[in-house]
């Protein structure tokens, strides 16, 4: 194990109708609080409104940053950072799911910063100061809720970068199951394969003697697997509902990677790179290019990777190499997420070879990305190919 420090202050909120402890949690802030949303999927399910009559009665000034992209884009934080300079914004709730919440981040260390908020996620400057923020998260995914990782696009450039820092972490994040029965298939489906591949990013590292990370990352897996299939075929389950929402969560609130150097985040790195240049669903990446960064580099050690298959994906080992069973893991993961409605390849969305090499490119723009891995532009490329 390595020597680590573990911190984490996001005050979680859980369960049905934890909203009703919105008003308390505000009360320790100032009155004037900026809501930041989505494309209207909370009106839609009535939360706006919810939301909206708490503040209302708590006589809060509120001010609204509506439209919020899916990727959100330095230009809606460089609004929402404006925003709360002119109105002088003493709270920013977030309401919605990963990408609110990345770019409420932004909108907050950008708030109290001079410079442009892409300084800091290009890390040209880091942030010194914030506005508080807190959550109420409407999709299971990302992990954003609970942890300082923010993911921001720039559309004028094509670049996606993740950032961070102790500023971005929540001082409360509310989570009501109910708020995600609204969750079409695909979205639920992306969540899925999201938080698994969390996971994966920090199962797969160099450091020895992890005993209690590896089962805990493989129990959840098992876990999240067992109700995911269960909630695409009964997306109105909220028993389900609720355990992949702490599935989301946990997969990267930082338990699951204490000790672990970090995990590998690779084929984040690489997911980034296709979705700044064509705007797709972050998790449809990560379910076409996580086997194919698997079989990669399975190689580096194929006993970890016939540890997953064994314990993750039921594969009988008997009378096979690590390799072979290493492979039938694979496999059955790309059966599990294709089963449950995840895309395949990269033609899926109509992505071709043309822009393979600017992808990779992009990928490996601070030289050789992930930790565990170490992988050249050339294996992005590689893996991209294949993945076509
Ligand atoms: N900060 C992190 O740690 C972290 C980790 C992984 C990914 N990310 C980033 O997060 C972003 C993706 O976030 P996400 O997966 O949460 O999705 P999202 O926030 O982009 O939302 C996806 C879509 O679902 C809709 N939606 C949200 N809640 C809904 C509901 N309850 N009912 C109906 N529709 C709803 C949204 O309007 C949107 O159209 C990507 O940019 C990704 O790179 C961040």
């Amino acid at each position: 194990m390595k020597e680590f420090v573990f911190q984490n202050p996001v005050k979680l909120i859980f369960g049905k109708n934890s909203i009703a402890k919105l008003a308390n949690e505000l009360s320790a802030y100032g009155n004037r609080i900026l809501v930041v949303y989505g494309g209207g999927s909370i009106k839609r399910n009535g939360l706006y409104n919810e939301v909206m009559e708490i503040l209302k009665e708590e006589e809060k000034e509120v001010f609204e940053l509506a439209g919020v992209e899916p990727n959100p884009r330095v230009s809606t934080a460089r609004k929402g950072a404006a925003l709360c300079k002119e109105h002088n914004i003493d709270f920013i709730l977030a309401v919605g799911g990963g990408s609110v919440i990345d770019c409420t981040k932004l909108i907050a260390t950008a708030a109290k910063y001079d410079g442009d908020a892409w300084d800091f996620v290009i890390k040209k400057d880091s942030p010194k100061n914030a506005i508080p923020f807190g959550t109420i998260l409407t999709l299971a995914a990302t992990g954003s809720e609970m942890n300082a990782g923010s993911v921001i696009t720039n559309e004028e450039t094509e670049e996606k970068y993740g950032w961070g820092g102790p500023f971005n972490f929540p001082k409360f994040s509310i989570l009501d199951p109910t708020y995600t029965l609204t969750l079409p298939k695909d979205q639920t489906v992306y969540g899925i394969v999201d938080m698994m591949s969390h996971i994966f990013e920090q199962y797969f590292h160099s450091t020895t003697n992890t005993p209690l990370q590896d089962e805990l990352c493989e129990g959840a897996l098992r876990a999240i697997m067992e109700a995911g299939e269960k909630l695409v075929d009964d997306l109105q389950n909220y028993e389900l509902r609720e355990t992949i929402l702490l599935g989301g969560t946990w997969g990267l609130n930082g338990f699951l990677g204490m000790g672990n150097n970090g995990g590998d985040w690779g084929t984040h790195d690489i997911e980034h790179a296709v979705s700044a240049v064509y705007d797709i669903p972050h998790a449809g990446g990560l379910a076409i290019l996580f086997p194919h960064w698997m079989r990669h580099t399975l190689k580096l050690n194929p006993a970890r990777y016939a540890r997953l298959a064994v314990k993750v994906f039921g594969v009988d080992p008997e009378g096979k190499t690590d390799e072979a069973i290493a492979n039938e893991g694979i496999d059955r993961l790309r059966e599990y997420w294709t089963a449950i409605g995840a895309p395949e390849k990269l033609s899926d969305y109509g992505i071709d070879d043309s822009k393979i090499d600017l992808m990779a490119k992009k990928a490996a723009v601070n030289g050789p990305l992930g930790r565990y891995a170490q992988l050249s532009e050339g294996e992005v490329k590689s893996i991209l190919e294949a993945s076509l």
